[in-house]
């Protein structure tokens, strides 16, 4: 298939490029490059050194001899090059990764706020817009994520996507339907998603695209089969306050000796996933097409959930960290249960990496090979949900944002 892969040089889409040009498919990156600026605004980087995209792409070419085609295109802003590079190109499938996808970035201030609800609803928008008016039936793969769901502390296992209702109707029969579940975002950046699903579901109905969304879970380590093929391949791994997510800052803090960021009590519970199988469900779903005129296909893309705490803790007993518990940045729910159905990806053949098989050599590779590039400043998540918080961390008595370790 020939595959337009729109963000294709972030964490997931750049391993997601490689894997699907292995397995012979024809890729076509588009990206406005805009995580590589978000690292300058934020004077962080990766902790693994990444070269440009246009070099990644030479190694990849040297390496295998197969070609990946990059193009500098900005969804959000420039409608005209996107709907001419899709007329001219006319690819059999899009996987769309091109949104801002960190949550405390989005709940910086106003300005990041309204950055990323118009990148993200706006890059959607013009994606959905510019496959009608080209009439191209375009398999359209998208990234989305658990957080659309939310983290109630009812407990009820999340279904994939849809959730069967009982309405009463006038006359006073139930009759039964099937609604997207409920969305219950917990930041800007996960509402955007929500926003996502919405137009998702008018364009499907309306125009009869054929749209896959994916509810991904948070993805966790670094190297895939084919970012292992040369040093220069190598995948970013984000470490900071803002862009790093859970597992990952646990593991680059276990190897530096810093200890574990727990926010709160640690008892939220969270779906995840390595980006090995991350980008093997990519390729399962671009498999398995929803028919012309269907609902949005809707897959939970996730393999196991944990407890924060329970993370800090594992990581603890295997590198001997000590765990800071801080207080929340956040405006989340301090215990959660989380049960998820995800069986529609287990029965197309995904046979899951557990955390505990990958865990220690992803310490022993990544972190403590490069964890002389760590910025230790750049490791306090400093981003509050609300100006309370804010005021509350600022004011912490003891004047460094920590409870208590142990
Ligand atoms: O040092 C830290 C960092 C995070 N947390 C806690 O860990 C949980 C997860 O935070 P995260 O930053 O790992 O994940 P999140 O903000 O939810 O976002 C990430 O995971 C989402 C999937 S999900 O969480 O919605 O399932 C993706 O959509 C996003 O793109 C990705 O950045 C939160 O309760 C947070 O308070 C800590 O206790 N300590």
């Amino acid at each position: 298939m020939k595959i337009a892969i729109l963000g294709g040089d972030g964490f997931v889409g750049w391993p997601t490029a490689l894997h699907l040009s292995d397995a012979g498919h024809d890729i076509h990156i588009l990206d406005n490059l805009s995580r590589r600026w978000i690292d300058t605004e934020l004077g962080v980087q990766s902790l693994t050194p990444m070269d440009s995209i246009q070099e990644r792409t030479r190694i990849w070419h040297a390496e295998t001899g197969r070609r990946i085609h990059f193009n500098l295109i900005d969804l959000a802003r420039d409608y005209d090059l996107l709907k001419n590079w899709l007329a001219d190109h006319r690819p059999d499938a899009i996987v769309h990764f091109a949104e801002q996808r960190a949550a405390p970035y989005s709940m910086k201030s106003d300005r990041h706020k309204n950055y990323t609800v118009n990148n993200n609803v706006n890059a959607t928008h013009n994606l959905l817009n510019a496959l009608v008016e080209l009439e191209l039936d375009a398999h359209l793969v998208h990234l989305g994520t658990m957080g659309v769901y939310g983290y109630s502390t009812v407990g009820a296992a999340i279904p994939e996507g849809y959730l069967p209702v009982g309405i009463e109707t006038m006359a006073g029969q139930t009759v039964s339907q099937e609604i997207l579940y409920p969305s219950n975002p917990g930041s800007i950046y996960h509402m955007t998603k929500c926003l996502d699903q919405l137009l998702f579901q008018f364009y499907a109905k309306n125009d009869g695209l054929r749209i896959t969304d994916l509810h991904q879970g948070i993805v966790w380590g670094t190297h895939t089969e084919q970012t292992r093929r040369h040093p220069q391949l190598i995948n970013r791994f984000d470490y900071d306050g803002d862009y790093g997510t859970v597992l990952n800052r646990f593991l680059i803090q276990a190897a530096i000796g810093y200890p574990l960021t727990v926010h709160g009590s640690g008892g939220q519970t969270r779906a995840f996933i390595h980006i090995q199988d991350s980008v093997r469900c990519i390729e399962l779903a671009l498999k398995q097409p929803p028919a012309r005129g269907s609902r949005v296909e809707i897959f939970n893309q996730m393999t196991e959930t944990h407890r924060v705490r329970d993370l800090a803790e594992m990581i603890a007993a295997i590198s001997g960290s000590q765990i800071a518990w801080l207080p929340n940045p956040r405006k989340e729910a301090a215990e959660n249960e989380l049960v998820v159905h995800n069986e529609k990806f287990l029965s197309l053949g995904l046979d899951p990496t557990r955390l505990r098989d990958g865990l220690l050599s992803e310490i022993v590779d990544v972190a403590k090979k490069f964890a002389y590039r760590v910025d230790r400043a750049r490791v306090p998540a400093m981003s509050a949900w609300t100006r309370d918080i804010a005021t509350r961390i600022n004011h912490d008595p003891e004047g460094k944002r920590l409870k208590s370790v142990s």
